[in-house]
């Protein structure tokens, strides 16, 4: 398994450009599905899980050319309504093609994707809502069987504002008849490219970024043409990087707007936080103040910075607290950056950060794809050598990580696996 190497210390410096959102290209990918012809998606990241996707869509039948950052996808013909485990249990967003299969279809076999390190994640709700438009949902062997001639328009409560949930029943009542009205939906940026892409294939949506998602049923979709919105999360990433090691970094193509509870901690910890046309540019500051910070649905601060935060944290000047609302289990990256040195101590739901003057490199383990970007940019601002050892999880996520970083200044390299 390949390692990544990084000799810590050095300020990150530059401009670097970010990719195309993960988290909004795995939910347009599988819109496809709702509507025959040629689709074009551009701006899409190259990464793990994207390749999965089209793996994924290869096998309902869905034909795909990739050019750089374009993929051209044909849904003529689905021939197939199963996601297997194999794929689903390493990709846990290959669940939004239950939505789409079931409208075009009128059934689906999806694997169910299980937990996985951040926590026991179910999709009962997304289960419930596909109910409420009339499915008949049966779980068999691991497996859900979705089965309904033709949706029908409801009124869905969702009792968490689910993400995955959300774009699976937006998704679907795109083609059930009659209206559908979401209630508690999640808001995030996300939500609002899949909604814009849907309108664009001919769909009836209002509301989405807000809490009630209105849909108005229609019989059949177009094809899409979408460019995928910048990854405010990579961003963040960049951010966080160029402000721990004190450095002075403009992240081209990140849009403030998306990123507003993750600038003003910046802000709150020192950093100099310049909005501009073309990107948003940060200068670290010489010390960095201690937070508090807790996570919750959009617009609140996003549980996919949490990881990254703590790694700036660990070297603030004072006591830092992090409460997780979003995932049971997202801590897992703390004993791994206790071996760098960190003084931090969790209490149920919250995590006790007393910052330290130094880190010193140390091999450490990633666990998930956030945790191995926070091991990444601890061992930026560590002394000494730190080795962050499976990091396949990183290129779930993110796209050449280390090339970018290195871009900046970093000293970084991958090691292949021996
Ligand atoms: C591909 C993608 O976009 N992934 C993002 C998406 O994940 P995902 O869509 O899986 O996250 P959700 O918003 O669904 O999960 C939020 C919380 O709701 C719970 N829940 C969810 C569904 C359900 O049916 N029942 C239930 O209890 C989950 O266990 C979790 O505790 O949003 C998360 C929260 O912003 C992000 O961390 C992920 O990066
Ligand atoms: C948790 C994440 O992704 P996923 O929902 O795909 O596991 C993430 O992007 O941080």
């Amino acid at each position: 398994m390949d390692k990544i190497r990084i000799r810590g210390g050095r300020p990150l410096r530059g401009t670097v450009t970010v990719s195309g959102a993960k988290n909004a290209a795995l939910p347009l990918l599988c819109a496809c599905l709702l509507a025959p012809g040629n689709h074009q998606l551009d701006n899409v990241p190259q990464l793990r899980d994207i390749r999965t996707t089209l793996e994924l869509l290869g096998l309902l039948g869905v034909r795909s050319r990739q050019d750089g950052h374009r993929i051209e996808l044909n849904a003529d013909a689905i021939e197939n309504a199963e996601a297997p485990y194999e794929l689903v249990r390493t990709m846990r967003a290959s669940v939004l093609v239950l939505g789409p299969l079931l409208a075009r279809l009128g059934y689906a076999r999806v694997s169910l994707p299980g937990g996985c390190a951040i926590g026991a994640r179910p999709i009962d709700l997304h289960l419930k809502g596909l109910e409420a438009l009339g499915a008949e949902i049966r779980l068999d062997h691991g497996y859900v069987e979705a089965r309904a001639d033709r949706l029908r328009g409801a009124r869905i409560y969702l009792d968490i504002p689910t993400v995955g949930g959300t774009e699976n029943l937006l998704m679907a009542a795109t083609l059930a008849e009659g209206h559908t009205v979401i209630e508690n939906a999640a808001c995030e940026p996300e939500i609002v490219d899949l909604a814009a892409a849907l309108t664009q294939m001919g769909a009836r949506i209002e509301g989405a970024g807000s809490d009630t998602i209105r849909i108005d049923g229609v019989t059949r979709l177009q094809p899409m043409r979408h460019r995928v919105m910048a990854d405010r999360i990579e961003a963040g990433t960049f951010l966080v990087a160029a402000a721990m090691t004190g450095g002075e970094v403009l992240v081209q193509g990140a849009e403030p707007a998306c990123l507003d509870a993750v600038l003003s901690k910046l802000r709150q910890c020192g950093a100099l936080v310049d909005c501009r046309p073309d990107g948003i540019a940060v200068q670290g500051p010489d010390v960095l103040a201690p937070l508090q910070i807790r996570t919750g649905p959009y617009p609140a601060f996003p549980t996919d910075m949490q990881a990254q935060f703590m790694a700036l944290l660990v070297r603030a000047q004072g006591a830092s607290v992090i409460t997780e609302n979003v995932f049971e289990n997202r801590f897992m990256h703390v004993c791994e950056l206790q071996r760098l040195g960190a003084r931090i101590r969790i209490d149920g739901r919250q995590a006790l950060i007393e910052g330290v003057p130094e880190l010193l490199g140390a091999p450490v383990m990633a666990t998930d794809l956030r945790a191995s970007a926070c091991l990444v940019l601890a061992g930026l601002a560590a002394g000494n050598t730190t080795e962050v050892s499976r990091i396949y999880h990183l290129d779930r996520g993110y796209e050449r990580l280390e090339d970018k970083l290195r871009q900046l200044g970093a000293d970084i390299e991958r090691l292949p696996a021996d």
